[in-house]
């Protein structure tokens, strides 16, 4: 029996996967917990990712390994590759005024068709920008930017600061691949490579891929990860770093973003649309035609097999449910309890979720607003179901904006934490309007993680096998859409109205 392993560096937690590469059965398992916040050292992620692994047994038996982790982080490396400052994680929001500013520097449809995208707060060049404009002196100081998941494969390997890694800062060795580099805004998923004039126009410095080094580059110019083929080796777990693990015994993949490791680890084809539910809520597609949305509500990604990834993201996802739960006093089975109890609808109460902002709308600076509260309808029940039925409704917008793109869903899998719970389930055959299945509960990212060290090792990308749980009863109730639009344009005017500067430019 041939064992790979994936990692899902994500925004709350770090998980490992161990799977039988012939079957695709999961072997082992583990978990280590990320701090909280908008901002990181990277160093809780390396730490974490080294906890999960040994919480799964350790990597001693597995053949490769790949890293899949969350999208967008800025991690800054100076010349001896020590981390500048903690990562601006993809939910942090003070980048939002450079976003406006880039997308009115350079219009949201060249935008869109340089880098597939306009970008939010959440992309990696608004957090240059901002570093440049509020954090000059760490901006002069930057001798290469990377991603988390680049970051983290590039640890183990070996790189890293002197003294703190046994092969040293090797910033030429940094690698990624093009799922994640086409989260950055500076990187075009349709031609394949860097679009090296946007990085420069957002941290006002030249970058060059790694590796890539015509004659001579200055000093400030920033070193750029290499980007990877989706099956590639970039390298071998490094000696000493892991108990068990000897020096180049465990090939390690070009790894991934999270949501196109999640595509892969759930095999997903064309018709189907993900719609993850964790820390993001994200709706997700495979396509094989790059999508290019003016608008900036889909963003324009690649895939982790050679195609591309349409993609609306909510800042506003599981959270909601952990909110709305803590503020009732239950659980998440109570919450489901409660939200079962109430009627389809609230009875008229509508949670708009955007207690951290929103990225989709892109409303930075929002704020959450109930509506429709009156003395019969503000009961328990209804407050659960309207806190899923809005956190849903969110992403049924993002599903109608990818499927305008020209996806056709055929059938929605629905992953994530919260995809577990019976009322989310229950609502998601309500609003979505296509069927949904659900995957037997796991860790699909870092199995999507598994599947890339999989293909690596054997050249072919492995067909697992993909176990449902459920296919809750698909029972269209447009009027809790309706209602639930209703109450956002109202909020989204009033978010608006009360922004900073006004509204944010966007196509
Ligand atoms: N039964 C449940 N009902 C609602 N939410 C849940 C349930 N189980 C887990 N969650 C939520 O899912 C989150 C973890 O989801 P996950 O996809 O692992 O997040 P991420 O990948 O962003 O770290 C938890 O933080 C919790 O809020
Ligand atoms: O910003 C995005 C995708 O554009 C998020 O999907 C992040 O990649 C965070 O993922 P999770 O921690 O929620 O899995």
């Amino acid at each position: 029996m041939v064992l790979v392993a994936g990692v899902d560096s994500s925004t709350q937690s770090c998980k490992v996967t161990i799977v039988d590469a012939g079957t695709g059965r999961t072997v082992r398992t583990g978990k280590a917990a990320h701090p909280d916040g908008t901002e990181v050292n990277p160093s809780h992620w390396w730490s974490a990712l080294l906890e999960a692994a040994d919480d799964a047994g350790g990597l001693g038996d597995v053949a490769a390994v790949a890293i899949a982790g969350q999208q967008h982080g800025l991690v800054l490396l100076d010349s001896g590759g020590r981390v500048l400052r903690d990562a601006l994680l993809w939910n942090d929001t003070r980048s939002a005024e450079a976003a406006g500013a880039l997308v009115a520097e350079l219009g949201p449809v060249a935008l869109a068709r340089r880098c597939g995208s306009v970008p939010v707060a959440s992309f990696t060049i608004t957090k240059l920008r901002w570093v440049r404009e509020n954090e000059p002196d760490i901006a002069a100081r930057v001798a290469a930017v990377a991603l988390p998941h680049d970051w983290l494969t590039w640890r183990l390997r070996g790189f890293g600061p002197a003294g703190e890694s046994p092969l040293g800062p090797e910033l030429e060795e940094l690698s990624t691949d093009r799922s994640d580099a086409s989260g950055t805004g500076y990187w075009q998923p349709a031609g394949g490579s860097y679009d090296l004039e946007l990085f420069e126009v957002a941290l006002g410095r030249p970058a060059r891929e790694a590796g890539r080094t015509p004659g001579g580059q200055a000093a400030e110019t920033v070193i750029l990860p290499r980007v990877a083929a989706p099956s590639e080796t970039v390298g071998t777990v490094a000696a000493g770093l892991l108990d068990g693990v000897p020096a180049n015994a465990v090939k390690i993949g070009a790894g991934a973003g999270d949501n196109a490791a999640g595509a892969l680890g759930l095999g997903a084809v064309r018709g189907d649309v993900v719609v993850s539910i964790g820390t993001s809520g994200t709706v997700f597609a495979v396509s094989d035609t790059p999508p290019n949305d003016p608008s900036g509500t889909v963003a324009g990604f690649a895939d982790a097999a050679g195609a591309f990834l349409p993609i609306a993201v909510t800042l506003n996802a599981a959270r909601v449910l952990s909110t709305t739960a803590a503020l009732l006093g239950v659980d998440f089975g109570g919450l489901a309890e409660l939200a079962m109890a109430a009627q389809p609808g609230s009875a008229g109460v509508v949670l708009v979720p955007w207690f951290e902002g929103e990225r989709t709308p892109n409303l930075p600076h929002a704020q959450a607003s109930l509506h429709g509260l009156s003395i019969a309808s503000t009961t328990r029940e209804n407050l659960a179901r309207a806190a899923i039925e809005g956190m849903l409704c969110g992403l049924a917008d993002g599903l109608d904006a990818v499927a305008a793109t020209g996806v056709s869903a055929q059938r929605v899998l629905l992953i994530g934490g919260a995809a577990q719970n019976p009322a989310v389930q229950a609502v998601a055959a309500q609003v979505f309007g296509v069927p949904v299945a659900v995957p037997q509960p796991g860790e699909y990212v870092a199995r999507g993680a598994a599947a890339q060290a999989a293909w690596l090792l054997s050249g072919e990308r492995p067909q697992w096998p993909l176990a449902f749980a459920g296919e809750p009863v698909q029972d269209g109730r447009p009027e809790v859409r309706r209602q639930y639009g209703e109450y956002r344009r109202q909020a989204a005017g009033a978010a608006n109205n009360a922004a900073p500067g006004g509204a944010l430019p966007r196509g």
